[in-house]
């Protein structure tokens, strides 16, 4: 029988413990901060960052939203950046993406403290991840999100094959580090992979996060795997669907995440959790 991984329940799950380390800290008489940078009017951007508000604030986490105008220039996007990183109050910084035309993001992002970058971007970080560095240091959240998700299923992943389909900064390539730490062996396919299909049915473990909907069809599953969708499409009827047509793969995957209702809880939930871990190690109070 197919497990349904419930993003929503794991999050409230993660985000029950985040509210009780917040509690601990506070009695402490610390407050995590969390600053998070939107920048224009994008529609999508805008519902996300008012999402990660309410969850911060739920928490108990002192969330900052700082909406800046798309005029703002590059130099000013700095400036602001830096405030952050010399206030003791916050403990993590985002700058939320995507970022107007004009605006360099790589090295906006680069200009966070990397023991603030709460979203695990910056490259000082990413270089942790990659080189597989022990100690703390904060990773990009929808992946980290999705190993909660695996480990959820008490699965065993040494030597099972991975397939991450999608290369991007924020999913793809810090995926498929995270799933190589875990000792599997992890291909990454993209829009020049020949023959696709061909490798996602050798995935134990399917990850696909390409933006395309309904890509990944019921012949391109092995029977039994575990499927994660990170897409977030709109169908003909704007309806929110995923990379991978669900119903179609359903009975055939051992497990898998419906869209939406799965990876995207998670991501949130995995911030709050990264904002409180990037306090405890500001404090050194985090346990190994
Ligand atoms: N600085 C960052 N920018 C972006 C990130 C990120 O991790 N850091 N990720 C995405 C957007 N994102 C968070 O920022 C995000 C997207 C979607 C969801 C989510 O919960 N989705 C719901 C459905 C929501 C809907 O109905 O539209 C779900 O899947 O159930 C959370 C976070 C790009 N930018």
């Amino acid at each position: 029988m197919t497990t349904i991984i419930d993003g929503k329940q794991l999050a409230k799950e993660v985000n029950a413990q985040t509210k009780d380390r917040v509690a601990a800290l506070t009695q402490r008489g610390i407050t995590p901060g969390l600053a998070v940078i939107i920048v224009g009017d994008d529609l999508a951007s805008a519902i996300y960052v008012r999402n990660k508000h309410k969850k911060a604030t739920q928490l108990g986490i002192n969330s900052i939203v700082r909406q800046l105008p798309a005029t703002v220039s590059q130099a000013e996007l700095v400036a602001i950046v830096q405030a952050y990183n010399a206030d003791p109050a916050i403990h993590g910084i985002l700058v939320q993406s995507p970022l107007p035309v004009g605006l360099d993001e790589q090295a906006i992002v680069a200009t966070i403290d990397p023991a603030k970058d709460v979203d695990g971007f910056h490259p000082l970080n990413v270089g942790r991840l990659f080189a597989n560095l022990p100690g703390k240091y904060p990773v990009s959240c929808t992946p980290r999100g999705i190993m909660t998700m695996l480990d959820s299923l008490n699965l065993h992943l040494r030597g099972k094959r991975a397939v991450v389909v999608g290369r991007s900064r924020i999913v793809g390539r810090p995926m498929a580090a995270m799933l190589i730490n875990a000792d599997m062996t992890v291909s990454v396919a993209h829009v020049y992979t020949k023959d696709l299909s061909e490798l996602t049915r050798e995935a134990d473990v399917l990850v696909v996060a390409t933006g395309v909907t309904h890509l990944i069809k019921r012949n391109d599953v092995k029977p039994g795997a575990i499927v994660i969708d990170v897409g977030m499409d709109r169908d003909e009827n704007g309806k929110l669907t995923g990379d991978v047509d669900f119903d179609g793969v359903f009975d055939r995957a051992g497990a898998i995440t419906p869209v939406p209702g799965g990876v995207g809880p998670m991501t949130i939930a995995t911030l709050m959790q990264q904002t409180v871990d990037l306090c405890e190690w500001s404090e050194q109070l985090g346990n190994d």
